[in-house]
């Protein structure tokens, strides 16, 4: 399912938080969602999830306003991870995944074959099915968002938002993560930080600066030192490894970046 936002503007506090932004996703493909602290990501996300609604501009799934969706509906397609989600429950692991399947079921139906095997194939994906039973409180904090991302797995959406899912987990569950995203064939729009992983794992790339969209693109053409001094105020260079085709960023120290002759600025292409 493709999505689609035109013109999206969100206000907040007598702020424009979202400010015209427009993007487009084709169906299968991966955006990451990048810009400073602030910049109006997570606003962006809820918007296009449906959990708030825009002042102006809209959203489509496919050719559909998602502003003329019920919400179960809407729930059926989309899946939404959010960032510092918390829950004061002691539920189990798999407890929290089933709730995944909420969107699915009918209100007198009972639990069928095919939400277990749902919730069972989330559990597997994320590896949590040896955690199944832990409750929640005794989770470590990546254990916690791997179950958080089980529950939107088990809800079988065709469109996933995910707000700086990688927080908390180790290098090597930040890779898996995004690998599975990947691999998933799921429409996908993650908020990341980390600007290596979002060159290695997205179609595509949209930075915000201050609500406003500034860029967006292949990673390889809008990752860019002199985009990445604008927007993150970081000195970097931007060179390839042979075999990848997508851009890697090192990262300079200030001392370093001052040091640095003019003419080794890249400009974006
Ligand atoms: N309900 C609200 N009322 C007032 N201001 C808000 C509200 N929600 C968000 N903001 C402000 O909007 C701006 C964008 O916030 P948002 O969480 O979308 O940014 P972000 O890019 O996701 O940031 P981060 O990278 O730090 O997670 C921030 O300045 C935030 O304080």
């Amino acid at each position: 399912m493709s999505v689609r936002a035109e013109n999206l503007r969100w206000r907040a506090g007598g702020k424009l938080i979202v400010d015209e932004v427009s993007l487009s996703v084709e169906t299968g493909q991966v955006l990451g969602l990048l810009g400073p602290n602030g910049s109006g990501k997570s606003s962006l996300l809820r918007l296009l999830a449906g959990l708030r609604r825009p002042e102006g501009g809209r959203i489509l799934l496919d050719d559909t306003d998602i502003a003329r969706l019920p919400r179960r509906a809407l729930a059926r397609q989309v899946a939404l991870v959010r960032q510092h989600s918390a829950t004061d429950t002691n539920m189990s692991v798999r407890e929290i995944v089933r709730l995944g399947r909420t969107p699915h079921r009918a209100a007198l139906s009972g639990w069928s074959v095919a939400d277990e095997r749902a919730v069972e194939t989330a559990l597997a994906q994320t590896g949590m099915a040896a955690r199944a039973g832990q409750g929640w409180q005794s989770l470590s904090g990546g254990e916690r968002q791997r179950t958080h991302i089980a529950r939107a797995l088990a809800q079988q959406p065709t469109t996933m938002f995910l707000d700086e899912p990688t927080n908390h987990l180790d290098i090597h569950h930040q890779i898996e993560l995004l690998g599975l995203v990947r691999r998933l064939g799921l429409t996908s729009i993650i908020a990341l930080h980390d600007l290596n992983h979002a060159a290695m794992f997205c179609d595509r790339v949209l930075v915000l600066q201050d609500g406003h969209a500034v860029a967006s693109g292949t990673p390889a053409n809008v990752l860019t030192e002199s985009l990445l001094a604008h927007v993150f105020k970081v000195a970097c260079r931007v060179t390839t490894v042979p075999g990848q085709d997508w851009p890697h960023i090192v990262f300079l120290p200030p001392d370093m970046a001052r040091d640095r002759a003019p003419g080794q600025v890249r400009t974006a292409g």
